[in-house]
C-alpha cells in the first residue's frame, strides 16, 4: 500500500509496502513507535483513507475507535450515544432498544443506559464508544490507541472488555462466521437487520488494536510490529517480545 496525505501542498508517503495478514476472530495488536504510520494503516482499512496501490480485503462492516473517547462520545446519555450509528438503518424503536442494551451489556455497563456521558471516566467513556460500535453488529473492530488517555484500572476494564467480546463472539458461533468470504475493498454494507438486533446477535469479531504499549501484549492473540511505514514482524506475543529483546527492549 502506498498511501499519500496531502497538507499545505506537499504530499508524503506514510505507508511504503505494508502487508498484514490478521486471522478472523482475533485480537491481534499492532505496535509501533510514534508516527510509523499505525493510525494511518487503521485508517486505510476503515476506508477512511484511500492507497494510491494496492489492495485491501476487510470483512464488513468495521467499527472504529478513536484514541480520544471526547471526540467519539458526544450524545447526552449512554444509551443515546451508542443508539447515535443505528439512526441510519430502518430499526424499529424495539429493535434499537435491544440492539444498545447488547451492546452495553457486551462492555459490562449494562446499568449505565440513563447516565450522563459528561459524568463518566475515562475508560467508562471508552467502553461507551466501543458498544457504539458493538451496536451495529461489526465483524471487525479497528482500536486505536484505546488506553491512551487512562489511568492504569481503566487501562485494565478496556482491554479486558476487548478481549472478552472476541472470546464471547467466537463461543458465539464466530469460527463458523469466520470462514466466510472476506468483504472486497471498503464495501461497508448495513447489515443490522431487526431481527439480529432484537436477538442480539453477535458474529465473530476480529479486533484489531494498535498500541505502543509493550505490557498489552499479554491480551494479544497474534501481533505485529511496524516501522517506517511497513510491517517490520507479525508472530505470537512471545515472539513479539523474542523479537523486541533482539532490538534492545526490557521485555
Ligand atoms: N493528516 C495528516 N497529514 C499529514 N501528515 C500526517 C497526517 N496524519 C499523519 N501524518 C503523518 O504520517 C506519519 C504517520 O502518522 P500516524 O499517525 O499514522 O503514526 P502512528 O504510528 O499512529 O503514530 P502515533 O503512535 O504517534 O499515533 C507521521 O509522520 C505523521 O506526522
Amino acid at each position: 500500500m502506498l498511501p499519500t496525505e496531502e497538507g499545505r501542498g506537499l504530499t508524503k508517503r506514510v505507508l511504503d509496502s505494508a502487508s498484514l495478514e490478521v486471522p478472523r476472530g482475533c485480537l491481534h495488536m499492532l505496535l509501533g513507535a510514534n508516527g510509523c504510520g499505525k493510525s494511518t494503516l487503521l485508517r486505510v482499512l476503515a476506508g477512511l483513507f484511500r492507497p494510491d496501490a494496492g489492495s485491501v480485503h476487510v470483512d464488513a462492516p468495521c467499527g472504529f475507535v478513536f484514541q480520544n473517547p471526547d471526540h467519539q462520545v458526544v450524545m447526552p446519555t449512554v444509551a443515546a450515544d451508542v443508539a447515535f450509528g443505528l439512526g441510519r438503518y430502518n430499526l424499529s424503536a424495539t429493535a434499537v432498544h435491544a440492539a444498545v442494551q447488547h451492546a452495553l451489556q457486551q462492555v459490562g455497563l449494562s446499568d449505565y443506559a440513563e447516565r450522563p456521558t459528561s459524568s463518566l471516566s475515562g475508560g467508562q467513556k471508552q467502553r461507551v464508544a466501543i458498544a457504539g460500535a458493538l451496536a451495529e453488529c461489526p465483524r471487525v473492530l479497528l482500536l486505536d490507541e484505546l488506553t491512551t488517555f487512562l489511568d492504569f484500572e481503566d487501562q485494565e476494564n478496556v482491554l479486558h472488555c476487548v478481549r472478552s467480546i472476541v472470546d464471547e463472539s467466537r463461543q458465539a458461533g464466530g469460527q463458523a462466521a469466520t470462514g466466510s468470504t472476506a468483504g472486497q475493498g471498503h464495501q461497508q454494507e448495513p447489515v443490522v437487520d431487526q431481527q439480529q438486533a432484537l436477538e442480539g446477535q453477535q458474529r465473530g469479531v476480529t479486533a484489531l488494536w494498535v498500541t505502543h504499549r509493550l505490557e498489552e501484549l499479554e491480551y494479544a492473540d497474534s501481533v505485529s510490529y511496524m516501522e517506517g511505514g511497513r510491517i517490520a514482524f507479525s508472530g505470537s506475543p512471545d515472539e513479539m517480545r523474542a523479537y523486541m529483546r533482539r532490538l534492545g527492549a526490557l521485555v
